[in-house]
């Protein structure tokens, strides 16, 4: 996929958005030349991170002994485990990103999707789940205002209900929903892996019926049916292609992003 047809653009105002997800799965490795491509990024993006951090929630939950528990890739959120995600996500991970982009020159700024009403989400099942939430709504304006300014806001996926409680938010559910309330041009998924492998290989491109197909014969399994569902919510006529690509590397080969493409077969490709 070629990085932009704006490739051109100077104006900060007319740069496209493209969101960022860190996977926590790869969160301590990204590589130099990972944020020097994405620092190349940014000169022709308006770029927002938004991070996750499961890793280094469950190691310190074990440091402290309390068991976590899973269903459908969420995790069980107590409010004893809430505060250690907000811990972790808030504190240790956002500082991280901040760090590593501040020693690449630029400023970003450290945000929970619950600040400022940035991130409205509702309980999914508090029975079962305890405080997690699915997003209703992104506060867009927020994160332009910051844009505008040349910060690159990193956010953390946690938010609120109408009723002001904090809630855990899957960190790829949050950056599809954070990719449609800017209208992003693109939303990149950066993983422990360098794309969606079938047989041993590398997809090039892949469309959401080829993923439905691949997650029921169990070639999608694990964290990347959360990622894969996301980015497939996430395609709209403005957010034409999604990627999964690798944070161990650079982003960018000539001018084209390397990863997975996922995309909408318009429905005249599909009669052909
Ligand atoms: N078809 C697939 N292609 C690539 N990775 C896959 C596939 N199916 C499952 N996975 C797993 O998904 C993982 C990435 O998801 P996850 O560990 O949740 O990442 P992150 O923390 O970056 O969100 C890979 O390391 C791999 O083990
Ligand atoms: C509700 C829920 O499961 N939230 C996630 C949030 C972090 C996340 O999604 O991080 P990764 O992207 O590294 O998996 C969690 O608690 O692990």
């Amino acid at each position: 996929m070629t990085i932009s047809k704006s490739m051109q653009a100077t104006e900060p105002r007319e740069k496209p958005v493209i969101v960022v997800k860190l996977g926590g799965s790869m969160i301590d490795q990204l590589s130099e030349s990972f944020y020097e491509s994405f620092i190349q990024l940014s000169e022709h993006y308006h770029c927002v991170i938004v991070h996750g951090g499961g890793p280094a929630i469950t190691s310190l939950l074990n440091d402290l002994g309390i068991k976590g528990e899973f269903y459908d890739g969420l995790r069980k959120t107590t409010a004893e485990t809430l505060d250690v995600v907000m811990m972790t996500l808030g504190g240790k991970v956002s500082n991280q990103v901040t760090s590593s982009l501040a020693r690449h020159g630029r400023h970003s700024i450290g945000l929970k999707g619950s600040d400022g009403g940035l991130i409205q989400a509702s309980l999914i099942d508090e029975e079962k789940l305890g405080f997690v939430g699915q997003v209703e709504q992104v506060k867009g304006n927020l994160i332009k205002q910051l844009l505008d300014h040349e910060y690159i806001p990193v956010i953390a996926p946690l938010a609120r209900t109408s009723e002001g409680q904090l809630v855990n938010v899957n960190a790829d559910a949050g950056a599809a929903a954070v990719a449609n309330a800017l209208n992003a041009e693109k939303l990149l998924f950066v993983t422990d892996v360098a794309g969606i492998i079938k047989q041993g290989k590398i997809i090039d491109r892949t469309t959401p019926e080829e993923i439905q197909k691949m997650i029921e014969d169990g070639d999608i399994y694990g964290g990347m049916i959360p990622k894969v569902t996301a980015a497939i919510s996430a395609l709209s006529d403005d957010l034409q292609e999604v990627l999964v690509v690798s944070g161990e590397r650079s982003l960018i080969e000539g001018e084209t992003i390397k990863g997975t493409t996922i995309y909408q077969q318009r429905k005249e490709e599909v009669t052909k």
